[in-house]
This record gives structure tokens, C-alpha cells and sequence, in this order.
């Protein structure tokens, strides 16, 4: 039998920058291959709940559990090894470094130590394979987004944290990221942690949304009940 149960889960959780709160009290449930989508508007405090969520913020109360695991206290290494894939706001690749070379980086957070890039990455993005030794630095905005993605998958998670992938880049390549999202999810029972500002790439691809303001949800539910004029209105009002 299939298993079904969620893949992350955070309860109650609060987190935020030295003295500053910003999370205050977010739980949700992921489940295996769900795209859940947080949208909200700049500053609610989205990429602060993913890097909570990765561990390069420090939880201060509440937990989070990584494919049934507690994890509130590991360290980001270790939660990338458990199954953690982020992928930041602004794609956070090495420049200066080959499309290889930034590939082989991510293969560090991967548990097996002789994996190699797996072959499905250069049928995703077959421009990487034509720019494999190209500086990252020379790649579009919409190739290095694919390059922060494939380096991703190379550590072979089963949870991508996604970033405003969408962000600076070209519609048609927008489309295109879509499908290769949609793909990824089916054929590597990845789930996705998807914040994006651009609502219609994002409900598209989503099973399940949520909206946060002000460090809290206000409003989750099935992605069919936000495909609706008045739901719409009612979150961009927020
Ligand atoms: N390093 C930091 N130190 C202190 N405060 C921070 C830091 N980074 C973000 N903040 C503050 O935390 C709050 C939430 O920011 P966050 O980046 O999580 O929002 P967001 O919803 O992702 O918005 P955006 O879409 O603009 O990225 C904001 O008030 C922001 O100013």
C-alpha cells in the first residue's frame, strides 16, 4: 500500500531574526508528491518560513518533522541529507563556477557518497548538458533557475523548497519551468514547497494553498477553492 503520510509537518512553529519575530505559530502538513503553495504578499515572511524550514534559522518553539522525523534541531546538512532541497529567492548558484561544477556541489547533500548527476536532469534541462562547462554567471536568468533546480535534484530529495522561481524570468521559460515542476513531482515523488508572487504559475501547479500575512496563515484549502474570481480578490485585498 501506498504510503500517505506527510513528508514535512510543522507545528506551531515561531521563528524569526535576533530579537525580531516573524513566524508566529505556522503548522501544516505536506504530503508525499502535493505541491503546496504559499502565497503572500512582500514581507509577510515567506523565505523566513523556508529557511526555518531547512534550518538555517533556528526554531524557537514548536516542531517540525521531516518524513516522520523530528528534525527541529538538526543542522541544515543534515536535513538536506534527510530529503531537503532548497532552492532561495534569487537562485543562490556559483557564478564564477562550470554548470558541472556547481551540479558536483550538489551532490554533497546527497546520502549516497558515489552518486553521480543523475541522467534526468539534462532531459529536464538539455541547455545544461550544451552549457555544462560554461561559467553559471553566463547563463540567463531562466537557465540559472533550471541550474538551481537540477543542483537541487542531484541530492536526491523528496521535498523542494521553491523560492520565487518565476522571478525575472521570461514567459515562455516560465511556462516551461511549470511543466518541468510537474514532471518532477510525478516521475521523482518529490513534493514542493512552492512561494511565489505570481499567483497564476502557482495555483496552477498546486494540489493545496495557503496564505500567510503576518507570520500566520489566514487561509489554506484545496487549490480548486482559489481558482475563483472572489477568493482572489478576497487575497490580493489582504
Ligand atoms: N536578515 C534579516 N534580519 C532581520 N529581519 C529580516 C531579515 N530578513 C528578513 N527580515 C524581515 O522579516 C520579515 C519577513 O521577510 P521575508 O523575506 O520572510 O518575507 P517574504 O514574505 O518572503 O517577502 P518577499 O516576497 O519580499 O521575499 C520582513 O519584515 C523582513 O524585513
Amino acid at each position: 500500500m501506498e504510503n500517505n503520510n506527510p513528508v514535512l509537518e510543522l507545528d506551531n512553529v515561531k521563528s524569526g531574526y535576533q530579537n525580531i519575530p516573524v513566524i508566529n505559530g505556522v503548522s501544516l502538513a505536506l504530503p508525499p508528491k502535493d505541491v503546496l503553495f504559499l502565497f503572500g504578499r512582500n514581507g509577510v515572511g515567506k523565505t523566513t518560513l523556508l529557511k526555518t524550514i531547512c534550518g538555517l534559522l533556528k526554531t524557537r518553539s514548536g516542531q517540525i518533522k521531516l518524513n516522520q522525523e523530528d528534525c527541529t534541531n538538526w543542522p541544515t546538512h543534515k536535513r538536506a541529507r534527510h530529503g531537503i532541497a532548497y532552492v532561495p529567492q534569487g537562485r543562490g548558484i556559483f557564478p564564477k563556477h562550470t554548470v558541472r561544477q556547481n551540479l558536483v556541489a550538489g551532490l554533497r547533500a546527497c546520502p549516497d557518497r558515489n552518486a553521480d548527476i543523475p541522467e534526468q536532469v539534462f532531459e529536464y534541462f538539455p541547455i545544461l548538458k550544451e552549457r555544462i562547462n560554461q561559467a553559471g554567471g553566463t547563463l540567463s536568468g531562466g537557465q540559472q533557475q533550471m541550474l538551481a533546480i537540477a543542483r537541487a535534484l542531484c541530492g536526491r530529495p523528496n521535498i523542494l523548497l521553491l523560492d520565487e522561481p518565476t522571478e525575472g524570468i521570461q514567459p515562455s521559460i516560465v511556462q516551461t519551468l511549470q511543466e518541468i515542476v510537474r514532471t518532477i513531482v510525478e516521475e521523482h515523488h518529490v513534493s514542493v514547497l512552492l512561494v511565489e508572487q505570481n499567483f497564476e504559475f502557482g495555483i496552477e501547479l498546486a494540489t493545496h494553498c495557503m496564505v500567510m500575512d503576518k507570520g500566520e496563515i489566514v487561509k489554506e484549502g484545496d487549490a480548486s477553492e482559489f481558482r475563483n474570481e472572489e477568493v482572489l480578490e478576497e487575497i490580493l485585498a489582504l
